[in-house]
């Protein structure tokens, strides 16, 4: 798709053009990492004067904008930032490290299995890359990593004579131009997308403005920032959780809107249409898609709210108000609260499906947040007009160079090289994997299930060994709280809702004996560490309350235990009313039904049957991204033949 980026991924045979499949690296590092740890060790002889001064020697030498001479300094460069990273935090980079810093200064995407050092590895290629003065982003899932990994790694970067930004969502234009000035900046990779949004519309707004009247007010010093991008190019991105951000947050373009849209409806009428949807009766008025999740009226329900429209119309008509009454089912009959969304300080929150968190500064488009709203009976917000919108896919297009970490990369290798040209490297683990996977246990309830969840985590604990329960939903954590309190089973909840700092709830979901409920918020990139007693008692255990309708975000659950070569294990439990087996798999949830036992024991071949699932489930995504993808491509060559007639 974006064939004019320049594709360095050819660097000294350590990975090839992005072709087919996924590759490993071989013993052709090794040379390698022996001459970056020799430099490592005439440097770490240096004081911190003379260290200081080797890395502005290597700035000078790298300053330049041709992407040979920075690769030709690997070794300079990864073993300053490795002797930094020494002198700052004690670690030193496993040889397995600093070949996933290789592979990603190359351009690639790096498979390092979950728990491996990411966060460390990611400042190889960032130092390397930075010396250029370009800039380079560090993008990641979400800001609560995105900040612990610019704090954890600031100092590395001081001692090398880097600035590091912290992009604080949603915040001031001015803190925003302060960020992307600084060598390095860390933030959520929808924040750097939704800032290039707002800087094409800071430039549209600044075309139109007159020159004059731009001169006079750069003289009062009025707005200096107002028509100010703050972005200062796209160099270089890192992007840590790549398969979530590149492929799980990419299903859905990112939209920048605001203001009133011309569209909007008086609240009245959202309401009316609420009432007139309670009356309809699904299948002779409606039919629900449980898989993709729709409403489709049929025509004697077409019939049924034009007469009832007719009848007392309270409002103009903005929109068709079919899709108002659509609208209006939708929020009713599909989403859910503490699913879907979550209700808090009278406002109406999206919750993320894939990350489990929820965001006040996300709604729903065409009237659909309006009508969750008149459900809800909170004060009814604007619906607001789209000032700009962007694929992720296309964002990503615009950089020169990218690079990605991710523990489950290899599942999407076909997507992320046809979407990006990016290729996917696996990197061997330092030590083997200990990871203990017990087999799936299946119960005809979600109720059997929450009691077997909660017996299993007591007995844990009660031995000392930590549990995380990671569950779907908001819903099912609360529900699962609920039952293990019954119980008397002191635990945690990190759900999104609670006051409790997430930090430090992830730092005590290691202590011996913990038991820790939580949603897909601790499902990717947190890093529980196993206290001692935690340790001799088994090291942590995931129980997983459902599956996920994407497997890698499974894998990443899992992913929290048995990490850096510790024990550990997981077990995964699936219901007949679990709502993917609900809705994809009916023949499934009767089977479990006729055979569940009490220890929820099942057949070999439910796994399957719910991995078939979940790769159904995968494709329907892959097929809506595609589609996507393929509609933003017709929007773009449309665009561009006005252009050139205008
Ligand atoms: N070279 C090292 N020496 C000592 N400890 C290390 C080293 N590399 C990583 N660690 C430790 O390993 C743990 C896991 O690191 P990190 O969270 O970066 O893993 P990750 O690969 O990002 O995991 P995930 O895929 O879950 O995000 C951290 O506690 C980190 O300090």
């Amino acid at each position: 798709m974006f064939q004019s980026r320049p594709c360095i991924a050819n660097y000294r045979g350590i990975t090839g053009q992005p072709k087919r499949g996924v590759q490993s690296v071989g013993k052709s590092t090794q040379d390698w990492i022996q001459r970056v740890r020799a430099r490592g060790r005439q440097l770490e002889s240096l004081d911190d004067q003379s260290f200081r001064a080797s890395a502005a020697r290597c700035r000078d030498r790298i300053r330049v904008r041709d992407d040979a001479v920075v690769l030709d300094n690997t070794i300079e460069s990864f073993a300053l930032t490795g002797e930094a990273l020494r002198r700052t935090t004690g670690m030193s980079y496993y040889d397995v490290q600093l070949c996933g810093g290789f592979v990603l200064a190359a351009g690639t995407i790096a498979e390092i299995q979950t728990g491996e050092g990411k966060t460390i590895t990611t400042a190889l290629p960032t130092v390397l890359h930075a010396w250029s003065g370009r800039g380079v982003h560090v993008a990641t899932t979400n800001d609560y990593l995105s900040s612990r990994d610019h704090d954890e790694l600031k100092p590395v970067y001081d001692m090398l004579g880097f600035s590091v930004g912290l992009l604080q969502p949603q915040g001031p234009v001015e803190e925003k131009i302060e960020a992307y000035a600084c060598d390095i900046t860390y933030g959520p990779g929808y924040e750097f997308g939704f800032d290039f949004l707002k800087d094409q519309l800071a430039i549209r707004s600044r075309h139109q403005t007159r020159l004059g009247e731009r001169f006079l007010r750069s003289l009062q010093g009025i707005d200096s920032h107002e028509a100010t991008p703050a972005q200062r190019g796209h160099a270089f991105a890192i992007i840590d959780e790549a398969d979530s951000v590149l492929i799980d947050e990419a299903t859905t373009p990112l939209i920048l809107a605001g203001g009133k849209s011309s569209a909007a409806t008086s609240p009245a009428l959202y309401q009316f249409a609420r009432r007139i949807s309670l009356d309809l009766s699904e299948d002779d008025d409606y039919i629900i898609d449980p898989i993709k999740r729709t409403i489709r009226l049929t025509p004697d329900g077409w019939k049924r709210i034009h007469q009832r429209f007719d009848s007392r119309p309270p409002g103009q008509l903005a929109r068709p108000w079919s899709q108002l009454i659509e609208n209006a089912l939708r929020a009713e009959r599909i989403l859910q609260c503490d699913v879907d969304y979550v209700v808090q300080e009278g406002q109406v929150m999206i919750v993320d499906p894939n990350t489990g968190r929820i965001h006040d500064e996300r709604k729903w488009s065409s009237g659909l947040h309006q009508a969750v709203e008149a459900k809800e009976q909170v004060e009814m917000t604007d619906e607001n007009e789209t000032h700009a919108r962007i694929t992720r896919q296309r964002y990503i297009g615009f950089y020169d160079g990218v690079a990605g970490l991710t523990g489950t990369a290899s599942d999407s290798e076909s997507e992320l090289r046809e979407f990006y040209r990016l290729p996917v490297v696996r990197i061997e683990t330092n030590k083997p994997c200990v990871r203990q996977h017990l087999p799936l246990r299946c119960f005809d309830s979600c109720r059997n299930k929450f009691d077997a969840i909660a017996d299993d985590a007591a007995g844990r604990s009660r031995r000392g060994q930590p549990v995380l329960i990671g569950t779907g939903t908001i819903q099912e954590s609360k529900l699962l709280s609920r039952r293990l309190s019954e119980q008397g089973i002191s635990h945690v909840v990190l759900n999104g809702l609670q006051d409790d700092e997430e930090a430090s709830i992830v730092r005590r979901a290691g202590v011996s004996g913990a038991v820790t409920v939580a949603t897909n918020m601790a499902g990717r990139g947190t890093d529980i560490k196993p206290d001692a007693g935690a340790l001799a008692a088994g090291g942590l255990h995931v129980a997983a309350a459902s599956m996920h309708a994407c497997q890698r975000v499974d894998r990443q659950l899992a992913g929290r235990a048995a990490r850096q070569g510790d024990p550990g294990s997981c077990q995964f439990y699936a219901a007949a009313d679990d709502e993917l087996i609900q809705s994809r798999g009916p023949d499934l949830a009767a089977e479990m039904i006729a055979s569940a036992g009490p220890t929820g024991e099942c057949r070999k071949d439910f796994s399957v049957a719910l991995r078939r699932i979940q790769r159904q489930a995968e494709a329907d995504a892959l097929v809506q991204r595609q589609r996507m993808v393929a509609h933003d491509d017709w929007m773009e060559s449309v665009q561009s033949s006005l252009a050139r007639r205008a």
